[in-house]
């Protein structure tokens, strides 16, 4: 795509930047500001603005930063020449774009660009919000972590991408131990504090967090694909090990049992979610602070325990 602005670009970059506006007039601002109107992905706005920046200087590369992402435009690379600009809309500052050229940014450059700039910033402001409230819809409120609703989506694609490709993945249910005696005890707004303390915990051990997810009240899920897939009883004992070592965590007598299940052929998503959830049921009947593995209708406890983790910590 950036491929195709760029020969547009070249196509341009004969004119000198005064003849641009002067002589193609459909590059005019209500032509950008309709093309942009006809979008509320951030991502494809960024690529419309860059085909008409690239008409006012060659750029090789364009980033837009906002509060909560990074995109680039596509195809983009580093320049020997660098510009910076803030888009703000109403004294709020909407995102900051970067552009790279291998052309100086001369003044009159920068001040092309910023007129550009101010043609989108009402469609920018449409985008970021669609945005923000899409990542709403798919988050839990209280630890950020992805909600049920992200995790049914996700864990479909997951298993579809999985068994096409035959790669491993792993399900890992997770359900705190006691956790009500803490609502009971100390209130409310401590078990929060408790739910996100465990989130915490769970961001430390694995490293995609966005495969982390809340269910709603204690449960949590955690999907594992390739070599974590392949090693899930080692990041299983990993995540109890960081609740079980959390001090506040211990200081209210909070645990976990964990039931594990490993994707095989035959399993649709459903049998993969009531294999993982029959060996969380196992975990927790046989004593809980526990890990146990759904083993093609067996269910095996791990030796790890986490009552013998926390007897050693
Ligand atoms: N603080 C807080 N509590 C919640 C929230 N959602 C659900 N709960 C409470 O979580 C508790 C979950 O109940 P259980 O899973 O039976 O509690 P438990 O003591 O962990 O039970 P075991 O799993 O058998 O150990 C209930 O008391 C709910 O009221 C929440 O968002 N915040």
């Amino acid at each position: 795509m950036w491929q195709e602005s760029s020969n547009l670009t070249n196509a341009f970059g004969d004119l000198s930047i005064g003849s641009i506006w002067q002589e193609t007039p459909d590059c005019s601002e209500s032509s950008l500001v309709s093309q942009l109107q006809t979008t509320l992905d951030l991502q494809q706005q960024l690529d419309i603005f860059s085909m008409s920046a690239g008409r006012v200087l060659p750029l090789c590369g364009m980033t837009l930063n906002t509060h909560s992402s990074n995109l680039q435009a596509r195809g983009s690379k580093k320049g020997a020449y660098h510009h910076q600009s803030k888009l703000v809309l109403e004294n709020q500052v909407l995102a900051e774009i970067s552009y790279d050229s291998a052309h100086a940014f001369t003044p009159l450059v920068q001040r092309q660009l910023l007129l550009l700039e101010s043609e989108w910033l009402f469609a920018l402001r449409n985008a970021l919000l669609v945005s923000r409230l899409q990542q709403m819809a798919l988050k839990d409120p209280l630890t950020t972590l992805g909600n049920r609703r992200f995790f049914d989506d996700s864990f479909v694609k997951s298993v579809q991408l999985a068994k096409r490709h035959q790669l491993p993945l792993t399900l890992l249910l997770l359900d705190l131990d006691n956790f009500k005696q803490v609502n009971d005890n100390s209130g409310h707004y401590v078990g929060d504090e408790v739910l996100i303390a465990v989130a915490d915990c769970m961001r430390e051990s694995l490293r995609a967090t966005d495969s982390l997810f809340r269910f709603g009240g204690d449960e949590f899920a955690v999907l594992l694909s390739d070599s974590d897939a392949e090693h899930a009883d080692v990041v299983a004992d990993r995540l109890l090990q960081s609740i079980y070592t959390n001090a506040f965590l211990a200081s209210h007598n909070v645990g976990c049992s964990i039931g594990m299940a490993r994707l095989s052929a035959e399993h649709q998503p459903r049998d993969l979610f009531h294999a993982a959830d029959e060996a969380l049921y196992q975990a927790k009947l046989s004593g809980k602070g526990r890990v146990s593995q759904y083993n093609g209708g067996r269910i095996k406890l791990l030796e790890k325990a986490a009552h013998s983790l926390l007897a050693a910590s």
